[in-house]
């Protein structure tokens, strides 16, 4: 890390205890950006890094909500404002036991440099809770959002901070956010949430668009190096949202998908994975992946122990969680003789394994770049909101195309003018921080 960020980087170890994940985050962009501040000496002395480790707002509440049986509960809500240079804030509502303010902290970070690289004009925010829906009734899940937007509505707005889905919150989830927001203000702002139904304000592609985003973004790195989709065989973790779209679109484009998970254990299907069913299963019925195995005929394996990196394959997406690949995951993939690697989740991919990708060449799309589809897709959203129009659907995927393109395009060539060709973690971390720091040294001390 270069000399001068490092006591930067320890006052903010120090100012945040305990928030390991957002360590982590800040760590992997400080490791980019030394040569920022060789170049830029000026980003210093307007003290721009501990601005931009520092939220601009954080708000913790309390959530009471009573379940089916009538017992009360009590959970914490989150809403990290982190940086409004660019835009209103906006990134997900993540729900989910694990969650705590580090996490949001981490996830609201990559955000700010997530939502810089889509061109479009959104600052970087997130939230959520240590709420935990899974086997929750319907009703359940609607009294807990119900309560969640009693204190959120306050702080948000469509010139605000827009909040969207996470793990944990999808169509559903929104649908209940945004009815209790728009009975509490009396007032029909489509803009305020995106990830809303299609018929009251939501954009055809937004549910597809950040697994289709990661496989465009990694087709563009495959393309640099002569190859495409076609033929390969794809690893993919998770079976949510951006795993489901991503696994349809790299079979569109010809890949053979082997695998998904979720947090019980994985399948491996080698014929490739039978897209209907999983989605009956995860998506109708919100059952567990073993249940793809029993129902596929003796086709595909369960394995409850090891994860989906354990198997040989030519492309991986990383789709689920924070920290589901690390370095002893990164070798065996390299072992296999893995070609590319595209982040669909978070941070999925701990420092070691990014490390190890690096020295064997491995082609390596960061999350913030190559998740940002689903974020840019709800700039879209609030796009055709403040328009009140609707587009086609084959209109919303070319814009989404042409705007990860455009990140592929802007990732390579930042990494290149800054020495380090094919890198595509430094590209991100530093074309994203010179859009957010440039707007906010003209926007003055704030
Ligand atoms: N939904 C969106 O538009 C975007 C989501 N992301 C990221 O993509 C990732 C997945 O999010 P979604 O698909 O939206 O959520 P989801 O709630 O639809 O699905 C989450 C998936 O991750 C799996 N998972 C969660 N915790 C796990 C664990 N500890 N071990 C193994 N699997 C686990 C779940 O079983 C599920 O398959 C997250 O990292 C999220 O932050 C990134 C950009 C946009
Ligand atoms: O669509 C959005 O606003 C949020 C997407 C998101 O949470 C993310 O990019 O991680």
């Amino acid at each position: 890390m270069h000399e001068d960020l490092i006591p930067i980087r320890q006052a903010v170890l120090a100012r945040n205890p305990g928030e390991d994940e957002f360590h982590q985050a800040v760590d992997e962009v400080f490791e980019s950006l030394g040569p920022v501040v060789a170049r830029h000496p000026e980003l210093l002395d307007a003290a721009v890094l501990e601005r931009v480790c520092e939220p601009e707002r954080q708000i913790i509440f309390r959530v009471p909500w009573t379940d089916d049986q009538g017992n009360v509960h009590i959970n914490r809500g989150f809403r990290v404002e982190f940086n409004s240079a660019l835009g209103p804030y906006k990134g997900g509502l993540r729900f989910h036991p694990s969650v705590y303010l580090g996490i949001v902290k981490f996830l609201g970070f990559e955000q700010i440099f997530k939502n810089a690289l889509t061109g479009m004009p959104i600052g970087g925010g997130k939230g959520g809770s240590d709420f935990n829906p899974s086997g929750r009734s319907d009703a359940e899940i609607m009294r807990f959002c119900q309560s969640f937007m009693t204190e959120l509505y306050r702080h948000i707005g469509e010139y605000t901070d827009v909040p969207a889905g996470d793990i944990g919150v999808g169509g559903r989830e929104i649908g209940y956010l945004f009815g209790q927001y728009k009975r509490i203000t009396n007032r029909y702002e489509s803009g305020v949430l995106t990830g809303k139904g299609l018929t009251w304000g939501g954009s055809l592609v937004r549910t597809e668009a950040t697994g289709f985003g990661t496989v465009m973004f990694a087709e563009e790195m495959l393309r640099t190096r002569g190859q495409s989709f076609d033929g390969q065989t794809v690893l993919v973790s998770g079976s949510g949202n951006v795993a489901i779209y991503a696994i349809a679109r790299a079979q569109a484009l010809g890949a053979t998908v082997v695998t998904a998970s979720d947090s019980s254990g994985y399948v491996v299907d080698p014929d490739g994975i039978e897209l209907d069913l999983l989605r009956e299963i995860k998506e109708v019925e919100r059952g567990r992946i073993a249940e793809y195995a029993e129902r596929r005929g003796g086709r595909a394996r369960f394995i409850a122990k090891g994860s989906v990196w354990d198997v040989p394959g030519t492309v991986a997406l990383p789709c689920a969680t924070q920290n589901e690949l690390d370095g002893s995951h990164a070798k065996k993939l390299v072992g296999h003789g893995v070609l590319a690697v595209a982040e669909g989740a978070n941070m999925p991919s701990t420092g070691e394994a990014i490390r190890l990708f690096r020295e064997a060449d491995v082609l390596f799309g960061p999350g913030k770049a190559a998740n940002a589809g689903g974020v840019a897709t709800s700039a879209l959203e609030m796009q055709q909101n403040a328009s009140r129009d609707s587009w086609t659907f084959e209109y919303t995927e070319e814009r989404l195309e042409q705007i990860m393109r455009s990140i592929h395009d802007s990732c390579a060539e930042t990494a290149e003018d800054y020495g380090m060709p094919g890198n595509y973690v430094a590209g991100a971390n530093i074309a994203g921080f010179m859009k957010v720091a440039g707007a906010m040294v003209a926007q003055g001390l704030i």
